[in-house]
């Protein structure tokens, strides 16, 4: 083989190489920036350990599970949900996994939609703590139903806990942040806040809402550099969403059963979000493949991405209709 050849050969192969590496970054379970902080970047032991971390919706799902990390890091918490019994579970866990001691973990009892109460917790967490340095924006609730089948009080609800109730507790947060010239606020926002979805019409909403008003309070903390605010958008994720999703009224609950096998484990999930925190990272796409693929379809090719998410809509609905969980049924048998 002559010189040429071999150069050609080589070149073909590197470009081949790059190609599969490139296809195996896009086809992970997290964005670019996130798969680079996550191999290059800080770890959340290095940067994390040690911060007075304030969860909320601590008590169930990727906020429980995002406190069982963090105590194991040795961070002092304070858990907030609105059942006090579930809250000292999740704290009996942390300190049987964990160095903390009781007084190292508050359990805060809150309602994120009663508005009145967030200043007299925020002062609550300071007395005990002297300082928050990192708020974790978590707790809320997602939809299961049609618009058209909907009361309005439903949008009003999912509004008033996923966007008012998060920047309530941000607002009486965020001075003490600023007095320090430091702190973190970590938004757990969703898929739904960058995509639409049908039977999510109100949560969707909610969590564009959010990203909305963290993506503008952030250009107006450019005097604040160590003041960092970082959007989380996870896709499917193991927990009691879809149990806990509001339906065509307030009070009455999903009935529908879901398997949660397909979606990405809640540990995995938290892990993310702790190197998602421990980089600065602004905004992190986190999610299993086939969806996290519609992330980047619909932010470089948006008439494609609304190609696909008409088909699968179609679906979703007509799943929804018949009694099967709109997302399980896309990979289970049940799928209609
Ligand atoms: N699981 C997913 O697939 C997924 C995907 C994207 C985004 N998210 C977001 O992640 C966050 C956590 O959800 P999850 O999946 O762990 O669900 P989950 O239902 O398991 O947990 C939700 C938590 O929020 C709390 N909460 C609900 N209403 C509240 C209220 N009025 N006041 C105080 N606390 C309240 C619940 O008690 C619970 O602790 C939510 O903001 C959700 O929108 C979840």
């Amino acid at each position: 083989m002559d010189l040429g050849s071999c150069l050609t050969l080589l070149v073909t192969c590197s470009l081949f190489y790059f190609l599969i590496q490139f296809v195996r970054l896009i086809m992970a379970d997290s964005d670019l920036t996130l798969q680079w902080a996550a191999y290059f970047g800080h770890t959340p032991e290095s940067k994390l350990g040690g911060n007075v971390i304030w969860v909320t919706g601590a008590s169930s799902g990727i906020g429980e599970e995002l406190s069982y990390q963090l105590a194991k890091l040795g961070c002092p918490l304070i858990l907030s949900s609105r059942r006090e019994n579930e809250l000292l579970r999740v704290k009996q866990k942390c300190l049987e996994m964990s160095n903390l001691e009781d007084k190292d973990i508050l359990v805060l009892p809150l309602d994120m939609t009663q508005m009145s109460m967030h200043k007299d917790a925020t002062d609550k967490a300071l007395q005990h703590f002297g300082r928050i340095d990192i708020l974790v924006n978590n707790a809320g609730r997602s939809q299961r139903s049609l618009y058209v089948e909907t009361n309005l009080d439903v949008f009003r609800a999912l509004i008033e806990l996923n966007y008012l109730g998060t920047i309530s507790i941000t607002k009486h947060v965020l001075p003490h942040m600023i007095q320090r010239k430091r702190g973190r606020i970590i938004n757990i926002s969703s898929v739904a806040g960058l995509i639409g979805a049908p039977l999510s019409t109100g949560y969707c909403a909610s969590k564009h809402a959010l990203q909305g008003f963290f993506n503008s309070l952030r250009t107006e903390l450019t005097t604040y550099p160590d003041i960092i605010i970082s959007n989380i958008c996870p896709g499917p994720v193991q927990s009691k969403i879809v149990e806990n999703a509001i339906t065509e009224e307030c009070d009455k609950v999903s009935s529908i059963k879901t398997d949660q096998s397909h979606k990405m484990a809640t540990s995995r999930c938290a892990q993310l979000i702790l190197i998602t925190a421990a980089n600065n990272l602004k905004e992190t796409w986190i999610s299993a493949q086939p969806i996290l693929i519609i992330y980047y379809l619909w932010q470089y090719i948006p008439t494609l991405a609304w190609w696909i998410t008409a088909k699968v809509g179609e679906r979703r609905i007509k799943n929804f209709k018949s009694g099967v969980d709109a997302d399980s049924s896309y990979f289970t048998k049940k799928s209609r």
